[in-house]
């Protein structure tokens, strides 16, 4: 809501333009509405005078209308660009630690679908103020025509809207309920192209698939739709209803008032005349009451506020020493939480200390903590308790960002961008060029600029790719999770023996998750993360206390 605020704030000059234009078109139509009663009561003259008015009136609800409309529905498709951008703008700016926790299926939601239901609830608003002037226009001309009758309609059309006020709010609950399926929905969407060769070879698992992530989801989605739309259709009837109802009843009101018939009959014409914005306003109840639901679910993720600027974080010194200890940690513990019967998962207290240049390996069982210790180093994932120091400083919440940016590191399922990025976004092409022939690429995949000409690579290849992004980054501090996993036994040599002693005679300190026994001499020291403990590396593995029980 506060993001749609302050958009609303940055267009607020052709907001009550476009407003007020859209008041004067509706109220321009009234007026001509108003001089056709009074010709029909006869208390008007049918002149060139009158006729040349109303020709006027009516150009004048033409264009006040048309400049309205284009000006809102302009800013409506405004708003969606801005929300769109600034939607992943806060989402760069948020922590991964809140957005796993978020999860990518709802992350998707929000992105393709929330984003688009408010760009429509917010392109309905031009029409539902239009419409809203002319009903309330309509009223106080009605009011003025005769109070009696307008006390007898406000209170007729008060009790309408009392019963409908039910229906409405059911059909917003269900919306809620439509909009949760969203997010199981699209986690079926992203099962059915993610796991696509899997599904391919197996029927029965291609059915039950299909039956429970998707059919299940699409069903309650329907049925939760079907109901909505009923109230819906249940509120549009009865406004039909009341209204001629109304008009109905007020020829029997205006003779029992004993009010003069052609009162009672300009009465009964505006009312016809504001059926149809009173209908379409109703009508458009279900695309704003997704609007309300999409940008409460927006909200709802809670992702940071949003900051137009891509700031650079101070440098904490002036630059990371070049020797002696760089990066430790100290009594540092993380958790994974435990999620619904599976229990969670506790790293540390951890004890480390790297030295400038070194070369560590960390080994280790499935699931023994390794990369949630990469990420911890990385800056990624804040401590539970503990301190990380970089270059001798505490790393606070202010230097956070600073860490981050001493850091590159090849995750074991490493995003491929198209475009490298050098230290202050300028890239050392030459190096870039000569490290991409360094990694046997340079057949592969051509470097125009920063511009790789083609990312559709094998997993060993795509690893190597990253690790160029990686090192044209020139940052002293390389972390590589399982990068050589994927490599064939020549070119896993050939990282071993070759590119990593190169990376550290160049200055970086590598940390390196690895499973390579072989190579582990190479290292200047080894250490196993297992059950959560970190413990320096032995050719016989020591059980973790904690582990065995
Ligand atoms: N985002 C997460 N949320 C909850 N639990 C997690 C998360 N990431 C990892 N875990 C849990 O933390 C434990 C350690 O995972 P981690 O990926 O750090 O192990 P690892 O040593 O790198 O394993 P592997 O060698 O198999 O890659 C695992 O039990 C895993 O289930």
């Amino acid at each position: 809501m506060s993001l749609l605020l302050s958009l609303l704030h940055r267009f607020r000059w052709r907001m009550p333009l476009a407003l007020g234009l859209g008041a004067a078109g509706a109220l321009a139509g009234l007026w001509v509405i108003a001089l056709v009663n009074r010709l029909i009561a006869g208390s008007a003259e049918p002149d060139a005078l009158t006729f040349a008015l109303i020709a006027v009136l009516l150009a004048a609800v033409f264009g006040f209308g048309f400049g309205a409309q284009a000006i809102l529905t302009a800013l409506g498709h405004r708003v969606v660009c801005e929300m769109r951008t600034a939607t992943v703008k806060r989402l760069l700016d948020t922590d991964v630690e809140r957005l796993e926790t978020i999860g990518a299926p709802a992350l998707y939601a929000t992105l393709t679908k929330d984003i688009a239901t408010v760009g429509q609830a917010f392109n309905r608003l031009p029409f539902v103020f239009c419409n809203g002037v002319l009903v309330l226009g309509g009223f106080l001309y009605l009011a003025w025509l005769s109070w009696q009758l307008f006390l007898l309609s406000a209170a007729v059309i008060g009790l309408g809207v009392g019963v409908a006020y039910g229906w409405v709010s059911a059909m917003r609950r269900l919306m809620v309920e439509v909009r949760e399926t969203d997010d199981r929905l699209l986690a079926g969407y992203r099962g059915a192209i993610e796991g696509r060769n899997e599904l391919a070879l197996n029927t029965v698992r291609k059915r039950v698939f299909h039956r429970h992530d998707v059919a299940a989801a699409a069903e309650h989605a329907r049925d939760t739709e079907i109901r909505a739309d009923r109230y819906w259709v249940l509120s549009l009837s009865w406004t039909a209803l009341v209204i001629l109802g109304l008009i109905a009843g007020i020829f029997a009101a205006g003779e029992a008032l004993d009010l003069p018939r052609p009162h009672t009959a300009g009465f009964v014409l505006v009312l016809m005349f504001l059926r149809m914005p009173l209908n379409d306003l109703v009508g458009t109840l279900p695309i704003l009451l997704s609007g309300k639901v999409a940008l409460a679910k927006v909200e709802a993720l809670r992702l940071e506020a949003h900051r137009p600027a891509f700031d650079r974080p101070e440098p904490a010194c002036a630059a990371l020493p070049v020797k002696g200890p760089l990066l430790s940690l100290s009594g540092v513990v993380y958790d994974h939480p435990a999620q619904g019967d599976e229990p969670g998962f506790h790293l540390g207290p951890v004890e480390l200390t790297v030295e400038a240049g070194e070369t560590l390996f960390i080994v280790g069982g499935n699931g023994g903590g390794k990369s949630t210790l990469l990420t911890l180093l990385a800056g990624l994932r804040r401590p539970a308790a503990g301190t990380i120091r970089l270059g001798g400083l505490e790393v606070t919440e202010e230097r956070r960002g600073w860490h981050r940016e001493q850091i590159s590191a090849v995750f074991s399922t490493p995003h491929l961008f198209d475009r490298l990025v050098g230290p202050d976004g300028r890239l050392d092409e030459e190096l870039a060029q000569a490290f991409l022939r360094r990694l046997r690429m340079d057949r592969k995949v051509a470097l125009a600029g920063d511009r790789l000409s083609d990312i559709r690579l094998s997993q060993g290849q795509r690893k190597r790719i990253a690790l160029l992004a990686a090192v044209v980054e020139e940052r002293p501090i390389l972390l590589l999770d399982e990068w050589a996993a994927d490599q064939d036994p020549l070119f896993r040599r050939f990282f071993y023996e070759e590119l990593l002693p190169e990376l550290k005679r160049g200055g970086r300190t590598i940390i390196a998750v690895s499973h390579d026994d072989r190579f582990f001499h190479l290292a200047d020291r080894v250490l196993r993360c297992d059950a959560g403990v970190l413990s320096p590396w032995s050719e016989v593995p020591v059980q973790p206390a904690h582990a065995a029980q």
